[in-house]
């Protein structure tokens, strides 16, 4: 119980000074929200929610312990913070596409669009 406490203060902390998760958090609850609505299978839907979400939350400690170790700048600090970045990014950018590839063809049939 005691474990768990203190990854829900790092659930509470990413949520409190970064804005990225707490968009993203939004955008999960919607892609949720959405793949209800249209009956489009959820596990992939939480699958790359989980995996972008749980990405921010090491972006976040890599940012936290890059700047205890290097306060000033550092050429392998920028390096270590970008490529964690990078990750979200990417992730990001393939859930897009996969939610794309899900939630399109669906939307347009219920819109009457196809
Ligand atoms: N100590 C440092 N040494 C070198 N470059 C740094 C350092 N700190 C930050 N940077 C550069 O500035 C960018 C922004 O860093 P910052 O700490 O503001 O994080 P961020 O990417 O803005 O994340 P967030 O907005 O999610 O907190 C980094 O990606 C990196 O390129």
């Amino acid at each position: 119980m005691r474990s768990f406490g203190y990854a829900w203060e790092g659930v509470v902390y990413a949520w409190r000074v970064q804005r990225n998760f707490r968009i993203e958090v939004l955008l999960g609850l919607l892609a949720v929200g959405l793949s209800l609505w249209l009956g489009v299978n959820l596990v992939p839907v939480l699958l790359l929610t989980a995996l972008i979400l749980s990405l921010e939350l090491v972006n976040t400690a890599l940012e936290a312990l890059t700047d205890l170790a290097s306060p000033v700048y550092h050429p392998l600090a920028k390096r270590a913070k970008d490529t964690a970045a990078a990750a979200v990014l990417l992730a990001s950018l393939f859930a897009f596409l996969a939610g794309l590839w899900l939630f399109l063809p669906p939307l347009l049939a219920r819109l009457g669009l196809s």
